[in-house]
């Protein structure tokens, strides 16, 4: 995070968004720091592209005090659009163009621009430079949509599932890309369903559940610290489980096998194992303990 730019890149109060009787969002607080990646995690369902369009100016709110790189987005002036970058969930047609030709245009619409061969390697696209966009594989219009939303140079920048189709390589690839970004100072808001993925990019992670925003977090202390504490399990000799919560397992798995060793048993107690929880077990217990949308 760039800590010498402090004024918020979003800041939302009590966002609440509704589709005919269906309320979807209901009451989110965010606040997204200049230079800062945060991660918006959530079932399907849960109401992430609707807050990221409310918060790009494509959708109407219902109520709430929004705030994006300082603006309103429905009554932000024209240049604002040019300091956001859009990598929408899904994207139009590209027509009979090449990715080259995309990205030469979509400069066009932006004062300060990076130049066209430097967002084709960004996103990887430098080979298929010439080859008309219909023409590309589901991953490489990926990219070839991230260029699209990079290529204003963006304070901020939507990525709405963005690395969806990637193969594990291209992911990778991306996700140095969006260091270098982030390195440059843009403020990322991103939605995946990949955990690995907000663990890796995100400075926090904020879990949308229930139309609200239920848990967040660096991705290290989301759910606390308690939620991360390793768990030894085991059967013991009468063939009765048992699972012990510690910060210390080492310690815990010496103790047992002394034990087992004590009453004859010198491989240890059965079925010894020692689990470190993952950010998706805990992105899972949140959702669960607050009722999955499907
Ligand atoms: N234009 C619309 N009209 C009516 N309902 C909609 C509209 N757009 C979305 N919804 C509903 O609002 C809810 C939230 O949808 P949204 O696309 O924001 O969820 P999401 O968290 O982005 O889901 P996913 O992870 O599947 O992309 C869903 O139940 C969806 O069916």
């Amino acid at each position: 995070m760039n800590s010498t730019l402090s004024s918020a890149a979003v800041s939302v109060r009590g966002l609440t968004k509704q589709y005919g009787s269906r309320r979807v969002l209901d009451g989110v607080d965010l606040d997204i720091a200049r230079g800062e990646t945060y991660a918006l995690l959530g079932p399907n369902g849960a109401g992430k592209s609707t807050a990221i369009e409310v918060l790009e100016g494509v959708r109407r709110a219902m109520s709430g005090d929004i705030s994006v790189l300082g603006e309103h987005p429905l009554s932000a002036p024209r240049v604002w659009k040019s300091r956001i970058g859009i990598v929408a969930q899904s994207t139009g047609d590209a027509g009979p163009y090449t990715p080259r030709e995309l990205i030469a245009h979509f400069a066009t619409l932006y004062p300060n621009p990076r130049g066209v061969d430097e967002v084709l390697d960004l996103v990887g696209l430098t080979e298929q430079a010439k080859t008309r966009a219909t023409k590309l594989s589901g991953g490489q219009q990926r990219r070839l949509d991230v260029a699209l939303g990079i290529i204003g140079r963006p304070e901020l920048v939507f990525l709405d599932e963005p690395t969806t189709g990637f193969d594990p390589e291209a992911r990778r690839h991306f996700w140095a890309m969006l260091d270098g970004l982030t390195g440059e100072g843009a403020a990322v808001l991103l939605t995946t369903h990949y955990l690995d993925e907000a663990e890796y990019l995100a400075d926090r992670v904020g879990v949308l559940s229930g139309g609200r925003i239920v848990a967040e977090a660096t991705p290290e202390l989301l759910g606390g610290a308690e939620a991360r504490t390793p768990v030894v399990s085991w059967r013991d000799a009468a063939g009765v489980r048992h699972e012990e919560r510690t910060a210390v397992p080492g310690v815990v798995v010496e103790r047992l096998m002394h034990e087992a060793r004590e009453i004859g048993i010198p491989t240890g107690p059965a079925e010894l194992e020692v689990r470190r929880p993952a950010l998706e077990d805990i992105y899972l217990n949140l959702i669960g303990a607050n009722g999955a949308e499907r």
